[in-house]
Parts: structure tokens; C-alpha cells; sequence
């Protein structure tokens, strides 16, 4: 059997990840394609746990090293358990984000050393990659707009706006780099118009 396909999904706060993560969902049940549709940090029960603790705003601080660990650990979890056996089932896994989160929260937005991330990435991922990743990017205001009826801010989401231009020029800057695998998908339009994109995008796979 062949392996399944990975694609993630990933850009800022309010970007329409969710909401695409959906069309994506009715692409595949219309070609009849098996697949898992997940998300990061979180994913399985004890990831789900970690994403508790990196989302909660708690009196104590969580280091930027605790978060990063946390980030992986729950990853390792989630790779073993969920993702690794539904592509090897043949299954695509669709994921709410994944690894460039990481290089753009906690090395773009925390500045953290990139190295270290890879290393991480490395070892908890070997080989692993996804096969497409669509960067969805808008000006972080309407995102932010977009995201507000959400209620209660989580601990990332009462970052300041600096933090997010960092985030979002890490994202950019990573999908520079390889075109291929990378799809910048522009946010700010309407949301059909997104969506013809992704349709012919995915028609691609
Ligand atoms: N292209 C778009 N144009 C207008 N509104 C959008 C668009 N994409 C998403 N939205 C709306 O923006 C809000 C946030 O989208 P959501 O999918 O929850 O974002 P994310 O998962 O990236 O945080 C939702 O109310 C959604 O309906
Ligand atoms: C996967 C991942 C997420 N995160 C952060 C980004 C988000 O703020 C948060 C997950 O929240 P999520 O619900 O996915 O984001 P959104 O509010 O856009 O729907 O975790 C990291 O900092 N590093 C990571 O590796």
C-alpha cells in the first residue's frame, strides 16, 4: 500500500485554519480518500494534556524552554501514536499545525536558536515531513479581528503585536525556501477565493 499524503496547515492567529481544515475534509469524502484529520499541540489524549498546559494562562510563567520541550513531547506522541500508523495505513493526515509552528513561535516569535529546533526535529521526527504545507498569511489585524469573537485569550494569544510580525515573517521566510512544499495561500481574501486555491492545489497531490 502506498503511504499516505501529510499536509499541515499553519500561519498566525485567525488566518481561516480551521474553517479550511473543513473544506479540506469535504475535498478528500468527495474523492472518497481516507484520512485523519488532526491537530497541534494536541492530538491524542496526553498531547491533548500538554496542549492544556502550553495554552492555560497560569500564575507560574512557563519557561521558554519548558514550552518548546512541552511543544516536542507532545509531538512525539502524537507522531507515534496517530500520524506514523494512518500514513503507513494509507491514510492522509491533515493537520492544524505542525513543525513550522515551531520554527515560527518559538524561533521566529521567542527567538529561540533554530539549531536547537532542528535537533529536536530531527530526533522526534526522523525522516518525517510533511508532503504540502499551505501558509496561510494575512496582515496580523485582520487576523486578529477575525479571531476575537473566540472569547478568553489563551497564553500565546496575549503576546504582543511584535511578536506576531515575528511570527509571521518567520513563516514566510521558511516557505521561501522551498516553494515546492510550501503554499502561500493569501488569507485576506475572500473566502472563496481561498478556497479555489486550495482545490487546485490539492488537485495537484
Ligand atoms: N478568507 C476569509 N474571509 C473572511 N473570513 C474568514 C476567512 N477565513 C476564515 N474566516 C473567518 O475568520 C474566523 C477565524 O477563522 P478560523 O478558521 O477559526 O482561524 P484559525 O483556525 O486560523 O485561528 C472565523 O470566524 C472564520 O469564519
Ligand atoms: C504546534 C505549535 C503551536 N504553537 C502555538 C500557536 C498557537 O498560538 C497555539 C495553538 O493554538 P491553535 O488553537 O492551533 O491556534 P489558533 O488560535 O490560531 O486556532 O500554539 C506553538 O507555539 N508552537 C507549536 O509548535
Amino acid at each position: 500500500m502506498t503511504r499516505g499524503r501529510f499536509i499541515t496547515l499553519e500561519g498566525g492567529e485567525g488566518v481561516g485554519k480551521s474553517t479550511n481544515l473543513q473544506f479540506i475534509k469535504q475535498l478528500l469524502e468527495e474523492r472518497g480518500i481516507p484520512f485523519v484529520l488532526t491537530r497541534e499541540p494536541g492530538g491524542t489524549g496526553i498531547a491533548e494534556k500538554i496542549r492544556g498546559i502550553l495554552l492555560e494562562r497560569q500564575e507560574e510563567s512557563l519557561t521558554e524552554q519548558a514550552e518548546l520541550l512541552l511543544v516536542f513531547a507532545a509531538r512525539a506522541q502524537h507522531i507515534q501514536q496517530v500520524i506514523l500508523p494512518a500514513l503507513q495505513q494509507g491514510q492522509w493526515v491533515v493537520c492544524d499545525r505542525f513543525t513550522d509552528a515551531t520554527y515560527a513561535y518559538q524561533g521566529g516569535g521567542r527567538n529561540m536558536n533554530l539549531q536547537t529546533i532542528a535537533w529536536l526535529e530531527n530526533t522526534v521526527q526522523g525522516s518525517l515531513r510533511p508532503d504540502l504545507t499551505f501558509v496561510f498569511d494575512a496582515p496580523i489585524e485582520i487576523g486578529m479581528q477575525r479571531a476575537k469573537h473566540r472569547g478568553e485569550l489563551d497564553r500565546f494569544e496575549t503576546e504582543q503585536l511584535a511578536f506576531f510580525e515575528r511570527v509571521r515573517q518567520a513563516y514566510l521566510q521558511r516557505a521561501a525556501t522551498d516553494l515546492q512544499r510550501y503554499k502561500i495561500i493569501d488569507a485576506s481574501l475572500p473566502l472563496h477565493e481561498v478556497q479555489r486555491q486550495l482545490r487546485s492545489e490539492l488537485a495537484g497531490l
